[in-house]
């Protein structure tokens, strides 16, 4: 028998995969693996955990992306170089939903089953690793300041309402950005970088993959608020990327600095200090897809 190590955020989404824990086991003894499950103590002890995986075949995790974050990280500073499956039981889930995944329980352990890997790119923020998106500016610090109980309890919703309330401290920051050869500074009220397609549920990279080497950068510039409006419709529709509002840049790296003190994020976990030195590692991590 394989042997698999399950690592799961009780606490992530609605915490309601340590329910399904009999199930899952059960799924995958019966595809040939010995799992063994750790429920994480907080997020150091991740890092613990995937320290003390080396001896597995394939690692597991339950959780949102904030959880696959560190699992990876944790597993590309150990040199672990595993397949990775995936049971998408956070809030957003906008990796898994990009990869395909889904949350039933039967079709994530069939895919785990299946075996087939595909590999994916990370992006690279400093020193740290992102699965999805990492970003800056003044809404980005909304999923790292949701409760953790609102964040249960509404799901997604939880994210848009403290998005609602923070937006009275709606300012633009100048930032500049270096790609290729290109150089722009400009007041921009927010960046993401996506190695995948959607943040918080939205798709704003709609032809990005996270296995095509590149990293899609989109920034909302100073605008007026009515402008601001018309580009969250064109965002709901899809049709944002040809405002003149945004700036999209797609390329392997990215430098970015901003002289004033704001935060970033990736994957929703609290990011590092600017400058931001971002790359692409291709093909860095194979993941059981369906
Ligand atoms: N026991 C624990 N082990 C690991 N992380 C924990 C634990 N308790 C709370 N956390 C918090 O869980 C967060 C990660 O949550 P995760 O991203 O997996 O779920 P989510 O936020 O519900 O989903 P998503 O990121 O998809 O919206 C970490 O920021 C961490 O602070």
């Amino acid at each position: 028998m394989k042997k698999a190590k399950l690592i799961y955020n009780p606490y992530s989404g609605d915490r309601s995969f340590r329910n399904r824990l009999d199930s899952v086991i059960d799924k995958l003894q019966s595809a040939g693996y010995e799992v063994t499950p750790y429920r994480t103590m907080s997020i150091e002890d991740i890092y613990e955990s995937v320290k003390r995986s080396k001896e597995y075949d394939a690692i597991l995790i339950s959780g949102g992306d904030g959880t696959i974050n560190h699992v990876i990280n944790a597993m590309v500073q150990n040199n672990i170089d595993v397949p990775v499956g995936i049971f998408p039981y956070g809030t957003a889930n906008d990796f898994a939903s990009h990869l395909g995944i889904p949350r039933k329980i039967t079709q994530a352990c069939d895919i785990i089953a299946k075996g087939k890997l595909t590999q994916f790119d990370l992006g690279k923020i400093n020193d740290r690793y992102f699965i999805n998106v990492a970003a800056g500016g003044l809404l980005t610090d909304v999923s790292q300041k949701i409760d953790i109980n609102m964040k249960n309890t509404l799901g997604k919703v939880a994210y848009y309402l403290k998005g609602i309330e923070q937006l009275p401290n709606f300012r633009s920051i100048p930032i500049k950005i270096t790609c290729d050869d290109k150089v722009i500074e400009e007041n921009i009220y927010l960046f993401v970088i996506l190695n995948g397609s959607s943040a918080g549920g939205f798709k704003l990279a709609p032809d990005a993959t996270a296995n095509d080497e590149l990293l899609n950068l989109i920034a909302i510039k100073q605008c007026s608020l009515v402008d601001l409006f018309n580009l969250f419709i064109k965002m709901l529709k899809g049709e944002h990327l040809e405002s003149n509002n945004v700036i999209y840049l797609r390329s392997k790296n990215f430098k970015i600095e901003c002289y004033e003190n704001i935060e970033t994020d990736i994957d929703g976990e609290v990011g590092p200090n600017f400058p931001l030195d971002v790359s692409i590692s291709s093909k860095k991590i194979k993941i059981f897809t369906p």
